[in-house]
């Protein structure tokens, strides 16, 4: 027993061995570049495959055949990829998300190629390079990672690398080579991936598919090291190896017998579900704005030639009408990624795992073997096996809700080898499952036909996700989450959402697949292929129905009429492409990933330093330049803009007057005119503390304050109040015990300098950072714990420092968005967009259109304001709004804030231009230190708090 013991000890040494190998080279190459390497597993195939071809079929010496595979041609790999794919990238800036892309595009060339050069078969003459005796790959593992250790901490290089994993751009200017330290860092990860691959491949599959895949499930033990401790992925490497051995000793009867045995075969797969799904998000949390998808509108006709083309294999016979079943059913399995990734922005790389299980229910649900359920024919067993797997997609959606980019990445990718090989390959799952076709649809050409029918369907019901409110919230989250939510947008449930609604088409796809191989067939749903889905969708145009349906028939077309590994080679190079010359051509522009992540940025300011005011003259400043006027006082169905409209930052409350707005669908006093915001929340004066403006003017005596006649009158909210608020940050007191409240009627400020708790206090009205103690009350109820997007359709809006636009969305569809989520039943209200777009002066028809992506900084900041404010909210909140604008745009901003202010919204402005504060203000709090030390009028504050 003891020996037994040892040996089983030994062996997982042995293998734990080869995973610290993996994790060494995961973290060395994470640490110099950034990169979570895909495609390490990859590596170590093709440097197996090259052993092999030099050994046994070249008759090259066994040590010459390593020096060479392990020395040459797996840094060479390491160095290639990174001149030629990863510098590229990081020199254009890239984000997390497209270097993703980038190594599983890698992946799946290396993949596809392997299979083209050596065929798709498993090779088993894989030359041994040590002897079985696990002591030698242990001893190499330690050996290796005390190497990298003493490299990293004694010498110069060492600390250079350091320094350029700290802080890159810092290293730089001091003068470190961080090229050069991404070079070897990428050599030497590829050298262990060869070193892992030419170890494993005796005792392992060497095939193009399994190895690759099988070195990936051991990135677990670096993400437990949090890609940082090479000691601890090597301890945990070790510890996992000789667990799963030691578990081979366990012989439990009855049903735990096969689930100890899947366990004991697939630890590393545990980990990886544990280390992905429970453990904090690993890399980046920022990535997922950026993959935002370019608005191209599809040809005129294109939908016509596609269904054209659909229908051509109804003339089909024999093997070619076979194989042109796949293409329907794997259309849908692509839509449901478009779903997912390309309108909702979430990188999902599980979507095979649903696929599936919808194949493995229908097949378990037309056999009878579905627990609890009845027999039942395929039809009805497709359409209980998609009910049943839909909720399961919350096995991705849940991870989504913290999780974005890498993070993500690996979550989902864990989902995906967990249910393939705790399901799929799992006897007691499948073992005697048969699957066939409808009783009617049994040859080729009317399972087609049905295919086409539920093709349709399923083409209508993505149509249906990306169209309208849910497509534009879809949209809205994709391109920024904050903002998404700032406009009231459920973010966690929408995530779910999609996730649910991606595994449901998914599940209908991957049944559909099933019944017209007539098999379930594990291998059809390999998380290698959930990779090269996702992979084709991207390269396709993610968030483009028509490319999910093209990438379909592409893949399915070359998988059968080419040597197999073209169609992973195909699109392996197109995403390495995506990623590498992303605007190379105008069929770029298309590509999801890229392009507008270059674009947005060159839109949007820098994310870490408020933007220098813009020199740029725009036609809206040329206006402003212009002498003042009046807006046309009741033109009928015209809205004025106040930032078309004339006057200087000095204007005052006459002027405020002026901007009030007229528009007769709003529901004024009268017919014909009425003010912009909210007519329904009373006097701009019932505020105690809100200054005594001069009374309105206007020519149709409309003062805001009495309600449209045909909507229920509503008293003004209590304001939005803050009651001895702290928060903390680690220990840190952020803020000390501050009250503040924001009264209708009145403009709020709040300054200080930097530190002083200005932002805390704003998120912790907002709704983004619960305070530690204290509460926030609005309207009379405690909203403490009411999330942000709660407390925006509660009436509460903000607008943000930096930013939050959706650059994928037109200006229209931007403040439509922020319509959406506030809109009652009332149909005055679906005016909302056109008011606050004409209020904004972004109605023209040139612009409305226009996508926020390429958009100047004003602009920008005046679309925001206005998805804000087609929200119509009580309260709105703004922080730093005139960063980035220059001195006629801030002037044109104050005299609209004043107009709704005067209008009678509550309005809090976190800013930095004192100037603006002084014009604008009619409070102003000063804070220090995490407390407000002095609240007043403008001129005595600011003259007290003056150095
Ligand atoms: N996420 C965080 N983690 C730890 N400390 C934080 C965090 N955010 C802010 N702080 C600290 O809390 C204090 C208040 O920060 P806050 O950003 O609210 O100040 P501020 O007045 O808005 O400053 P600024 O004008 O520079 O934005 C500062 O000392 C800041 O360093």
């Amino acid at each position: 027993m003891a020996s037994l013991s040892y040996d089983l000890t030994l062996a997982g040494l042995a293998v734990g061995s080869a995973a610290a190998l993996t994790g060494i080279g995961l973290i060395v190459t994470y640490r110099a570049t950034g990169v979570l390497n895909f495609a390490h597993g990859a590596i170590a195939m093709v440097c197996a495959y090259v052993l092999r071809q030099l050994t046994v079929e070249w008759n090259w010496p066994l040590p010459l055949a390593t020096a060479v595979t392990l020395l040459l041609v797996a840094p060479a790999i390491g160095l290639l990829l990174e001149k030629a794919v990863f510098r590229p990238l990081s020199i254009l800036g890239s984000d997390p998300a497209q270097t993703l892309v980038a190594s599983i595009g890698v992946f799946i060339l290396l993949v596809g190629g392997a299979a083209l050069i050596w065929g798709p078969g498993a090779k088993a003459d894989a030359p041994t390079l040590v002897s079985t005796e696990p002591w030698a790959p242990l001893a190499v593992t330690l050996a290796l990672a005390g190497a990298v250790w003493a490299v990293t901490r004694w010498t110069r290089f060492g600390s250079e690398l350091r320094a350029v994993v700290d802080n890159r751009p810092l290293a730089v200017l001091s003068g470190i080579d961080a090229d050069r330290v991404a070079s070897v860092g990428w050599a030497f990860g590829a050298f262990t991936a060869g070193l892992t691959g030419v170890l494993l491949a005796p005792f392992v599959r060497l095939d193009p598919y399994g190895m690759p895949l099988l070195v990936m499930e051991v990135v677990a033990v670096a993400v437990a090291a949090r890609m940082r401790s090479l000691s601890i992925a090597v301890a945990v490497a070790l510890a996992l190896g000789v667990a799963q051995s030691q578990l081979t000793r366990l012989h439990p009867s009855g049903w735990a017998e096969p689930l100890l045995q899947a366990l004991g075969a697939n630890l590393f797969v545990v980990a990886l579900l544990v280390t992905a799904l429970v453990l904090p998000g690993i890399g980046s949390q920022n990535t997922l704005p950026r993959t935002a998808t370019a608005r191209v509108p599809t040809p005129p006709g294109a939908w016509i030639v596609a269904a054209v083309l659909f229908l051509i294999p109804l003339g089909f016979a024999g093997s070619d009408l076979t194989t042109s079943v796949q293409v329907p059913a794997l259309a849908v399995i692509l839509l449901s990624l478009v779903i997912v990734t390309g309108r909702g922005g979430q990188i999902s790389l599980g979507q095979a795992a649903y696929a599936g299980l919808g194949a493995l229910f229908t097949a378990l649900l037309t056999a009878g073997r579905f627990p609890g359920l009845p027999e039942l024919p395929h039809l009805p067993a497709l359409a209980v096996a998609v009910l049943l797997v839909a909720p399961l997609g919350l096995l991705t959606g849940w991870p989504a809700i913290n999780r974005r980019g890498l993070a993500l990445a690996l979550a989902t990718f864990a989902v995906g080898v967990g249910v393939s090989r705790f399901v799929f390959a799992q006897p007691y799952a499948t073992s005697g499952l048969t699957l066939d076709r409808p009783a009617g649809f049994d040859s080729d050409r009317a399972y087609y036909v049905l295919e086409l029918a539920l093709l349709a369907a399923a083409l209508l019901f993505a149509i249906s996700m990306r169209r309208g409110r849910m497509g534009r919230a879809l949209a809205a989250m994709r391109d920024h989450e904050a903002g998404a939510s700032a406009a009231g947008v459920p973010v966690r449930t929408l995530k779910l959402t999609a996730f649910v609604a991606g595994a449901a088409l998914a599940a209908l796809g991957g049944g559909m697949l099933g019944m017209g191989l007539r098999a379930f067939d594990p291998a059809a749903y390999d998380p290698v292929r959930g990779l090269l889905w996702f992979a084709a969708v991207v390269v396709l145009g993610a968030d483009s129905l028509l490319g999910a349906v093209v990438a379909a028939a592409l893949l399915v077309g070359l998988d059968a009429g080419a040597r197999g590994g073209v169609a992973a080679a195909l699109i392996g190079i197109l995403a390495v492409l995506v990623a590498r010359v992303p605007a190379a051509a105008g069929w770029s522009r298309r590509l999801s990933l890229t392009p507008l992540g270059r674009r947005a940025r060159s839109a949007l300011p820098p994310t870490s330093h408020p933007p220098a005011r813009s020199p740029r003259i725009r036609p809206w400043t040329n206006k402003l330049s212009r002498p003042p006027t009046r807006l046309p006082r009741s033109a009928k169905g015209r809205v004025g803009s106040a930032y078309s409209n004339g006057g200087g930052a000095g204007a005052g409350a006459a002027e405020a007057r002026e901007t009030s707005l007229h528009e007769p669908a709003v529901g004024g006093a009268r017919e014909g005119t009425c003010r912009y915001v909210r007519p329904e929340h009373g006097s701009r004066h019932s505020s105690p503390e809100a200054p005594k403006r001069p009374p309105d003017d206007s020519e149709d005596g409309h003062t805001g304050a009495a309600p449209p006649p045909n909507r229920p009158r509503r008293e003004p909210p209590h304001p939005l109040t803050a009651h001895k608020i702290t928060a903390t940050y680690d220990g840190f007191t952020a803020l000390d015990s501050v009250d503040l409240s924001v009264p209708p009627g009145h403009i709020t400020a709040v300054v200080g300098p930097n530190g002083a708790g200005k932002s805390t206090l704003f998120h912790c009205l907002a709704g983004t950072l619960r305070p530690d103690k204290g509460r926030i009350t609005y309207d009379g109820k405690d909203i403490t714990r009411t999330p942000a997007h709660a407390r925006t359709r509660l009436g509460v809006a903000r607008t943000f420092q930096q930013l939050a636009v959706f650059p994928s969305l037109t200006i229209t569809e931007n403040v439509q968005v922020g319509a959406d989520q506030a809109r009652s039943k009332h149909p005055q209200d679906r005016q909302a967009t056109t008011q606050a777009l004409r209020l904004l002066d972004l109605h023209h028809t040139t612009t409305r259109h226009h996508p926020a992506a390429d958009l100047p900084t004003g602009t920008l900041r005046r679309v925001e304001l206005a998805r804000a404010l087609a929200g119509r909210p009580h309260t709105l909140l703004l922080d730093e709004p005139a960063a980035g604008l220059d001195t006629a745009e801030v002037a044109a901003l104050a005299r609209v804030l004043r107009a709704l202010a005067a209008d009678g919204m509550a309005l809090l402005v976190v800013e930095h231009d004192i100037d603006l504060v002084a014009n604008l203000a009619d409070t102003v709090h000063v804070m220090a230190a995490g407390r407000i030390v002095t609240s007043g009028p403008p001129a005595e504050v600011l003259h007290r708090a003056a150095p």
